[in-house]
């Protein structure tokens, strides 16, 4: 176990082939004592290290939000595809609205993901950040209209909104984890760079096409991945070093906390941005909702210096956040065949 180690020592000796899932409380994200809030951070960055997957408990974001959410989701999916179809993703810029079944992608070694989703960042541009602005992902949301489906919007937006608090309350927390200031990620994150996705995985019965699965294998583009799961429905599963898919199963009152490609690039691969995917097999239709926190959109995703060393020379060429994520979209939506 590597606790009490330093970082790089830490990540030298990572052990990637986990079995189990790390279940950290988060009740003292916000506690006044530093210690408290170290010793919390401590905890993440073995997780971060060894497993780049986490569970959370007392998360915070309340339960009707959740629900609502669920609601909302269960009646937009239910909706007539050519009201669905009005707000196809692929009339509006970055990705926003409607993907149906197999418009998209994210394993290249497969035919097309059996999800339909919709898509959703953040209402308004409000960076604070010197390099703010118009970015790689700028472009507004598409809803469907009101009428068609009363309160989807709010309900959705709620959510969206409490997730995004939480995930604030986590930027600090990888700082301390990484050995860096607590406020290191502040104005690296100013304009909420957060992108929602609401998904639903029909169920797939009888045979089953190995390469048209709910979600092909991949990695997650941002720094974080804070993913809420129907309870009581296996789904998900992640790949630790031994090439085991290890079952992820939702779990009461937690959420899956995952780290993606920007926490891999900030961090030289000090933090594991773990491959996964999902596999809806139980007869029953399944809904989950990923929320994708990364840095600001024109940020580059350089390799911070506690993550450097001459053993561990920066191993990625230098984007910006925003041409990362666009880059990784763009490919996944290409990429049906
Ligand atoms: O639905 C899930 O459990 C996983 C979704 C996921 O991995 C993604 O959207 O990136
Ligand atoms: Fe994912």
């Amino acid at each position: 176990m590597a606790v009490g180690k330093p970082l790089l020592e830490a990540a030298d000796h990572a052990d990637l082939g986990f079995h189990q899932i790390p279940i950290i409380d988060m009740q003292n994200a916000n506690h006044p004592d530093f210690a408290v809030r170290k010793a919390l951070a401590q905890e993440i960055r073995d997780a971060c290290i060894n497993v780049g997957f986490f569970y959370v408990k007392n998360h915070g974001i309340p339960n009707d939000k959740i629900q609502n959410a669920l609601d909302a989701a269960k009646a937009f999916f239910s909706l007539p595809t050519e009201e669905k179809m009005k707000i196809d993703t692929r009339t509006t810029p970055n990705f926003k609205g409607y993907n149906g079944l197999l418009m998209e992608n994210n394993d290249p070694a497969n035919k097309g993901d059996m999800h339909e989703g919709f898509n959703l960042g953040p209402e308004e541009l409000r960076s604070t950040n010197p390099t703010g602005g118009e970015n790689a992902m700028s472009g507004a949301n598409l809803w469907p209209s009101e009428s068609a489906i009363p309160g989807f919007r709010e309900a959705v937006l709620n959510y969206y909104h409490s997730a995004v608090a939480f995930g604030k309350t986590l930027f600090p927390l990888f700082a301390l984890a990484l050995e860096l200031p607590e406020h290191y990620f502040d104005d690296k994150t100013t304009e909420d760079a957060a992108i929602m996705r609401v998904l639903h995985y029909p169920p797939q019965t009888g045979p089953v096409d190995d390469r048209i699965i709910g979600i092909g294998a991949h990695t997650d583009f941002e720094c974080f991945t804070i993913l809420w799961q129907e309870p009581n429905i296996q789904a998900l599963q992640i790949l630790n070093a031994n090439k085991e898919w290890i079952k992820a199963p939702p779990i009461d009152g937690t959420l899956v906390l995952n780290l993606g490609d920007q926490f891999a690039r900030w961090t030289n691969d000090v933090f594991k941005s773990t491959v996964h995917r999902a596999i809806n097999r139980t007869g029953i239709r399944r809904y989950s909702i990923p929320l994708f926190f990364g840095t600001d959109y024109n940020v580059k995703l350089e390799p911070i210096p506690s993550c450097v060393s001459a053993e561990r020379p920066p191993r990625y060429e230098v984007v910006t956040a925003g041409d990362y994520v666009k880059s990784r979209l763009e490919a996944a939506y290409a990429a049906t065949k």
